[in-house]
């Protein structure tokens, strides 16, 4: 694979960072097909919404109801933050807390610029990590725009995992809560806002004329849900599994809709019927793309005490779970001492015999 140099991003690190070019994906006319989308008001929603996490792990949400002058205040405003200098990023979002070292259980929060986590990824972005369970240190009315905006969001996904529950066969009024609850009041839900400048430097073009570079290289999120809008600037691709192939698709941007995707806990929670997919962002996959990409993502996780175990509703009869028993705070510490490309739940599955070896 071709790498790529590029220095024009504000850098908060003291080297250069080579970025690996990618190869494009499949032809988008063929990729729009592939991604389900699911009108959250229509009758039949817990049953599309289920349908499209058992089969893809991801899709497309319309008529979500969230007002789209809360999107359109925040993308503004955020677009405002990242076009600062370099020194006022910093600086405004500091947080009293020190930024983790490596290895560390918890996300950078404040503002981070090409550096992902703490064990070396690097991608084409600048962005902003907050905690909704702690105050944050932004210009006044970047920070009104971020609070409008996520508890909007925050509803929604309380939504969504509702219909979720109800599309996995919990129905009862109650009952149906039993994935929102586990979020809500959490005080592990994240916002993220991703700022993908258009690259500066000439890119080679492969024999298709097509290649970008590494903006957010792949990995699957490691919450129970995550909502993601961006603006007009493509570049989202998920990875799909056909029948002997695995392919990157790219996801067509809709800045009215909301993309949603089953995260690793949610996979654990459904004892492996939903899945969490593989995703990552490329910068500039089309000729001559001058375009930013700005994208904001709701990561909806459990209390850290919370055990992560197949949902006993859901288990048939001689059902056994696909993982061993942890806590979301046991699965932090994990994953926050990985890679982003690394395969996070491998070291919590168990071996399943066939029965007749089991006997044995
Ligand atoms: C390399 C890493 C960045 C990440 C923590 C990790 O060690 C592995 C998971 C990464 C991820 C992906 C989804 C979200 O963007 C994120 C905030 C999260 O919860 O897990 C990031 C983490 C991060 O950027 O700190
Ligand atoms: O910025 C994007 O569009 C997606 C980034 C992403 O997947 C993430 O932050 O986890
Ligand atoms: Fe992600």
């Amino acid at each position: 694979m071709a790498a790529i140099t590029m220095t024009a991003l504000p850098s908060s690190v003291d080297h250069q960072v080579v970025i690996p070019l990618l190869k494009c994906p499949i032809a988008a006319a063929a990729a729009a097909a592939m991604i389900p989308t699911v009108d959250l008001s229509s009758p039949g929603a817990a049953r599309a919404v289920a349908e499209a996490c058992r089969g893809v792990g991801f899709f497309r949400a319309t008529n979500h109801g969230v007002p789209s002058s809360l999107a359109a205040t925040l993308e503004a405003d955020a677009m405002a933050f990242f076009a600062l200098p370099d020194k006022d990023k910093q600086s405004t979002t500091t947080t009293t807390t020190p930024a983790p070292g490596p290895g560390s259980a918890r996300p950078s929060l404040g503002y981070g610029s090409r550096r992902i986590g703490s064990n070396g990824d690097v991608g084409w972005l600048e962005y902003l990590i907050l905690s909704l369970g702690s105050n944050s240190v932004l210009p006044a009315s970047l920070r009104l725009a971020l609070h409008e905006y996520t508890r909007a969001v925050r509803e929604l996904s309380g939504r969504v995992l509702e219909l979720m529950a109800e599309g996995l066969g919990i129905v009862g009024e109650t009952e149906r809560g039993v994935l929102r609850r586990m979020v809500a009041g959490s005080e592990e839900e994240l916002v993220r806002v991703n700022h993908y400048p258009p690259p500066t430097t000439e890119r080679d073009e492969d024999d298709d004329g097509c290649v970008g570079i590494t903006g957010f290289g792949e990995h699957t999120d490691p919450q129970l849900i995550s909502l993601l809008r961006s603006n007009r600037t493509a570049g989202y691709q998920i990875l799909l599994q056909e029948a002997d192939e695995a392919r990157w698709v790219n996801v067509a941007p809709d800045p009215d809709s909301f993309f949603v995707n089953v995260g690793d806990t949610l996979q654990v929670l459904t004892n492996g019927r939903f899945r969490s997919v593989k995703h990552r962002v490329l910068v500039a996959p089309e000729r001559g793309g001058k375009a930013s990409r700005l994208s904001v993502i709701y990561f909806g996780g459990p209390a850290p005490a919370q055990r992560i175990a197949p949902l006993p509703e859901l288990m048939r009869e001689g059902e056994r779970s696909l993982y061993r028993d942890f806590t979301w705070g046991e699965y932090k510490a994990a994953a926050y001492k990985t890679r982003l490309g690394d395969h996070r739940l491998g070291p919590f599955q168990v071996q399943l015999l066939p029965p007749a070896a089991a006997k044995a």
